[in-house]
């Protein structure tokens, strides 16, 4: 495909999606729902075909030298499949969010001021080799009247597709427009290219990934964009705490899933609990083989550790997001030490303390400046299902109103709504 030709394509899918975008605002609940209805019973049917594309990709993959958490990610097996059936099964019975009028008050004038909470009209979505999130992304935007263009990772390309295709044929079954959710079919980047800088077609633009992509996103948007970005997480680990409760979270924090964005990569630890609670978690690690990158201090309280995998930090460790079994260690000195160093060098996207220690807890929660902070609980709750938002577009590392788990709410903004009765403005 030629420049011009991607240019084209994606003019193409914008001024559809923008049309699509009006009849998702005004249609009833109802259509909404049997759509989501519809796609469940649509991936359910399309379960070889789906299983087909998948081993495609991930041949393909394994033929590229993917191998880990990021080819696990690639994999549609019946118990990812069956997830997003089920979500989006939950999310047709969750409230309708579109329509719902708040705060509505009458100003001396007479005329009632209230709000009316709306989609937010067209989303673009670039997302890692993760085929599950099409469904997720797609179920989400139907659900809260949008339309959306997707283009997921292009390992996942096969599998992409054919989700789609159930996709489109559930919004087909419940008479809404199949332009409503809409997939780059193209790998080429350049598609990124255009699909944020086209603010005609798209009101806002979502990137899920790492660096490389939110870099580029930020150069060429042209339109407002919702961050999803790295989680380098941090768990902090008070002067005053109880052990068990630390080893046991801390271990889940880092260990119970290497690949996600929220799970721990480094962890701060009070000096006053170096000694007692390093052995411990060092212990732990070094069984799972965990590489551990400590400094000075860490180093020592760790060295009689068996089988410990030892590293001495560097400066860049304490920035790093490693998706891997390698974890930062640091020691501090006081509470404002670690709020500091996890305002520094963090990501704003998860971080915990655990503690026994209520005001600290409390100035934890006010001073650390990310999307969630947590107290006494691992970083891997920060997720839209665990929250209880039924399902979730990603985590978002902005500070506006979609900031931490994405769910519907983070889809629609409120409109500002005037009720009179003939009221002039003296
Ligand atoms: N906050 C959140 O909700 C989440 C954040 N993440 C973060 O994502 C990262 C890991 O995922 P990974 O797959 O490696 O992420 P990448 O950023 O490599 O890829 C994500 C998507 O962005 C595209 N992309 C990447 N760079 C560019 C570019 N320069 N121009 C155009 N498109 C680009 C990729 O396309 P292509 O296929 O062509 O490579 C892919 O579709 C981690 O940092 C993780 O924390 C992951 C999940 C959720
Ligand atoms: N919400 C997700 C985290 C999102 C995420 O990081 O996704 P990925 O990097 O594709 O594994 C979870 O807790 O599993």
């Amino acid at each position: 495909m030629t420049t011009s030709d991607i240019v084209a394509t994606l003019d193409a899918l914008g001024a559809a999606a923008r049309g699509a975008a009006a009849r998702m605002a005004a249609s009833p609940r109802a259509k909404r729902d049997a759509a989501l209805r519809a796609l469940a019973a649509r991936l359910r049917e399309a379960g070889p075909e789906l299983e087909t594309a998948n081993a495609q990709d991930l041949r393909a993959a394994a033929d590229k030298g993917l191998a880990g958490p990021l080819f696990d990610r690639l994999r549609l097996d019946a118990h990812a499949l069956d997830t997003v059936i089920q979500g989006c099964l939950q999310l047709a019975e969750m409230p309708d969010p579109i329509g719902e009028i708040t705060g509505v008050t009458q100003r001396p004038s007479g005329i009632r001021v209230g709000r009316m909470r709306v989609p937010l009209g067209v989303f673009g979505m670039i997302y890692e080799s993760r085929p599950n999130v099409t469904i997720e992304a797609a179920s989400l935007a139907i659900k809260s009247g949008n339309a959306c263009i997707l283009r997921g990772g292009s390992e996942a390309i096969r599998s992409n597709v054919a989700l789609w295709r159930c996709v489109q044929r559930a919004l087909a079954d419940a008479g809404l427009p199949e332009t409503a959710v809409q997939l780059v079919e193209t790998t080429d980047r350049a598609a990124v290219g255009r699909l944020v800088a086209m603010p005609e077609f798209v009101d806002v633009i979502i990137p899920r990934g790492g660096k490389g992509l939110i870099e580029r996103v930020a150069r060429e948007a042209r339109v407002p964009v919702i961050k999803h970005l790295d989680g380098n997480c941090h768990t902090y680990v008070d002067e005053r705490v109880d052990l068990e409760l630390a080893v046991r979270v801390v271990d889940n924090a880092k260990t119970q899933k290497y690949s996600p964005c929220n799970a721990t990569e480094s962890l701060v630890v009070h000096a006053a609990q170096a000694g007692a609670f390093l052995p411990r978690i060092g212990a732990v690690f070094a069984a799972k083989g965990v590489e551990m990158r400590g400094d000075t201090r860490v180093l020592a309280a760790l060295k009689d550790v068996a089988g410990a995998k030892l590293v001495a930090a560097t400066d860049s460790d304490w920035g790093e997001e490693y998706l891997a079994p390698i974890v930062s260690i640091r020691v501090v000195d006081s509470l404002d030490e670690a709020i500091a160093h996890i305002n520094r060098h963090g990501s704003h996207h998860t971080d915990a303390i655990l503690t026994t220690d209520h005001p600290n807890a409390m100035r934890f929660l006010r001073e650390v400046d990310s999307a969630s902070v947590m107290v006494n609980a691992s970083t891997r709750f920060a997720d839209g299902f665990e929250y209880g938002l039924g399902a979730e577009i990603g985590i978002s590392t902005d500070k506006f109103h979609a900031r931490g788990p994405v769910g519907l709410e983070g889809l629609t903004s409120q409109k500002w709504i005037v009720l009179g009765e003939g009221e002039i403005r003296e």
